[in-house]
């Protein structure tokens, strides 16, 4: 039987008065490739943060591996990567390989260095993301894409057993957008590392995703892809709020 590693039980959220979270109620299995869908303001940055551990649900509860959120001690088996991670301008004074290496001082804490193996992780995180050529470039000098990919490799390196990332392919040109989306399939199948996608680029991430979950305040549809699918353009058209084109 597959290991339930999130599971989330009748979760809402309110920021001041505004509902944003009604009721939310699914579950992510080991090894489920999630796309996480939902037109803007649906509250999808807002459900990851609460996931996170970020944000505390107004009702409902959250279970990650099985544990109760508020208790959950493994923070380092969750990796994050945000839309927002890409920014860094030339200027910035940092090589690759200490971008990567930072990620390690959530599995040792903050205070503790790396061991001597942290050379070691750092390269087999690049290379996990084909970045382990541009090791002691500086973040700077790359392209969005290949920033997003060292932001890959710094949530790898603590080795997460759950990547969650947010819109992650914001700003990168569309035939990068698919090597990316590989990388990332890859990394599902040959590592089994479980993923959470926000994006509203379902068509060309369907092929490689297992599962996709519609929120709008509340979940319309989680499912397999394939049952996805099938939804009926209607369908569709109302819990998005505005009529959608969706491309197979
Ligand atoms: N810190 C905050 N304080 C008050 N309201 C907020 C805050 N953050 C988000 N909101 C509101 O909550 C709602 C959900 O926002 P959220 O960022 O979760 O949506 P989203 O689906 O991730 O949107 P997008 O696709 O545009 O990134 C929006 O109406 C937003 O304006």
């Amino acid at each position: 039987m597959k290991t339930t590693l999130i599971d989330i039980e009748n979760v809402s959220f309110q920021y001041d008065y505004t509902h944003v979270l009604k009721n939310i109620s699914f579950r992510v299995e080991e090894g489920d490739f999630l796309a996480l869908l939902g037109p803007n303001g649906s509250g999808k940055s807002t459900l990851l943060k609460i996931i996170l551990g970020l944000l505390k649900p107004l009702s409902g509860e959250i279970k990650l591996f099985g544990e109760p959120s508020a208790t959950f001690k493994h923070r380092e088996w969750i990796g994050y990567v945000s839309q927002k991670s890409n920014a860094f301008n030339s200027g910035f004074p940092a090589t690759v390989q200490e971008v990567v290496k930072s990620g390690l001082t959530k599995k040792i804490g903050l205070f503790k260095r790396p061991g001597r193996d942290a050379k070691g992780k750092v390269q087999a995180a690049l290379k996990a993301v084909g970045m382990d050529a541009f090791m002691h470039r500086n973040i700077g000098e790359l392209s969005g894409g290949q920033q997003q990919r060292v932001f890959i490799a710094r949530a790898l390196v603590s080795d997460p057993k759950l990547l969650i990332l947010d819109e992650p392919t914001v700003g990168i040109d569309h035939e990068n957008v698919q090597s990316f989306y590989d990388m990332l399939a890859k990394l599902n199948r040959e590592q089994g590392i479980t993923m959470i996608l926000v994006t509203h680029d379902v068509d060309t991430v369907s092929n490689r995703i297992s599962h996709v979950a519609c929120l709008n305040q509340t979940i319309h549809f989680h499912g397999y892809k394939n049952d996805f699918d099938n939804i009926s353009q209607d369908a569709l058209d109302a819990w998005y709020g505005h009529s959608v084109r969706k491309i197979h």
